[in-house]
């Protein structure tokens, strides 16, 4: 790696503008960094006006992050290749909708040696009936190490400067080590693990299960159900991970990533408001989603499609009954009073998998 850092984020969301304010701010004190970011932003017009020129001008994403100044070390891009070309870490931050093209975009014109950071949170459908991981889409197409940042982090808090965890996994400790010097401040604090697969599935998955959570919130069945829909989500993460993705720890799920995650989400997030107001409004996710959040995108409704693809294909949407009736409670095919019925019915398969023997015990960690 060189000298000074050279740090790019290709995002410019929500979470995107929150951390662009955390990377911007770090560069800017270490000497380790280059302290210009570039942040490549999707262009877009805001009464008539460029947002990288509002951005680049007032030091403040209007549309994704209001209220908040960015520091004015962090340069908005439009151009991904001209935003990343040069950069020795790149830091993804785009709705995961739109990675494979963005990766495509960059195949060919980054360091070869630099290394990758993905914020993202979801999968994307594979050939042969499966998923990839966001990580691997990235791998793929740059052929460089990416490691994964996911935790108990609404955007706005962590804006605000709320106390927040955060949890990087990364195989390589020097490159961990760097990247926490990166991320880490005093109210932003972060934990380094090598279990890399399973952080990034945590992030993904908490996703559906906060669209349940949402749900039962529509329906005010009160506090008691949450945690219920809370938990069997938690042994149904942790069922997935161990049955296509042994090799993961048990103690992973305990980090920020894990349970944490899944509670902020559940009670703070975009997936729990939109999908609560799914059942008060009969109107479609989408609409809501167009409605409701300001040009900022849903994630759990599409990944709980993209593991129920998979999960279709592989014959066992019955192992997974909460995903698979978020699913289909998200597409029509269920109505959300469904998701209890379902619940009484199967929850023992979301709980079929014995702790003290599952693979994820036996991975010893360090
Ligand atoms: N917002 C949050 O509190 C958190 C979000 N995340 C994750 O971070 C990732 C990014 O989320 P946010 O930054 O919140 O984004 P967001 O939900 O605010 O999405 C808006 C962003 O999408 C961009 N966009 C729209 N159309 C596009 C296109 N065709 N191609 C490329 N970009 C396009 C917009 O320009 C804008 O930058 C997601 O995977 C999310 O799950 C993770 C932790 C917290
Ligand atoms: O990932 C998040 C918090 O860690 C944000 O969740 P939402 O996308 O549901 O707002």
């Amino acid at each position: 790696m060189a000298s000074k850092e050279k740090v790019c984020i290709l995002g410019s969301g929500n979470w995107g503008s929150a951390i662009a304010k955390i990377i911007g701010s770090n560069a800017a004190r270490l000497d380790s960094f280059d302290s210009t970011v570039n942040m490549w932003v999707f262009e877009e017009l805001i009464d008539g006006k460029k947002l990288t020129e509002i951005i680049n001008t007032t030091h403040e994403n209007v549309k994704y992050l209001p209220g908040k100044k960015l520091p004015e070390n962090v340069v908005a891009v439009p151009d991904a290749v001209e935003a990343a070309k040069d950069a020795d870490i790149l830091v993804f931050v785009v709705p995961h909708q739109f990675i494979p093209k963005l990766c495509s975009s960059l195949e060919g014109n980054i360091k070869s040696t630099a290394v990758a950071l993905s914020l993202i949170k979801g999968f994307d459908v594979a050939e042969g009936g499966g998923i990839d991981l966001i990580s691997q889409i990235i791998k793929r197409h740059l052929k460089i190490d990416v490691s994964v940042l996911m935790g108990a982090n609404l955007a706005n808090e962590i804006a605000d400067e709320k106390f927040s965890e955060t949890t990087i996994g990364c195989r390589n400790k020097t490159v961990g080590q760097i990247l926490k010097n990166l991320i880490q401040t005093d109210y932003f604090r972060v934990s380094v693990v090598d279990d890399v697969e399973a952080v990034e599935i945590c992030g993904a998955l908490k996703n559906i299960v906060a669209v349940g959570a949402g749900f039962i919130d529509g329906l005010t069945l009160g506090d008691n159900t949450k945690a219920a829909i809370i938990r069997i989500g938690l042994m149904e993460m942790i069922k997935f991970v161990d049955t296509f993705y042994s090799g993961a720890r048990l103690a992973t799920f305990l980090e920020s990533c894990g349970v944490a995650d899944l509670i902020t989400t559940c009670y703070g997030g975009r997936n729990r408001k939109v999908s609560e107001a799914y059942v008060t409004s009969g109107k479609s996710i989408e609409e809501l989603e167009k409605e409701m959040l300001n040009g900022q995108k849903l994630q759990g409704p599409i990944t709980a499609a993209e593991v129920n693809f998979m999960l279709k294909n592989k014959n066992m949407e019955n192992d997974f009954p909460l995903f698979t009736t978020i699913h289909k409670i998200c597409t029509g095919q269920l109505v959300p009073k469904d998701l209890i019925e379902q619940m009484k019915i199967n929850t023992s398969k979301s709980d079929e998998i014995n702790l003290e023997k599952c693979n994820l015990n036996q991975a010893g960690g360090e």
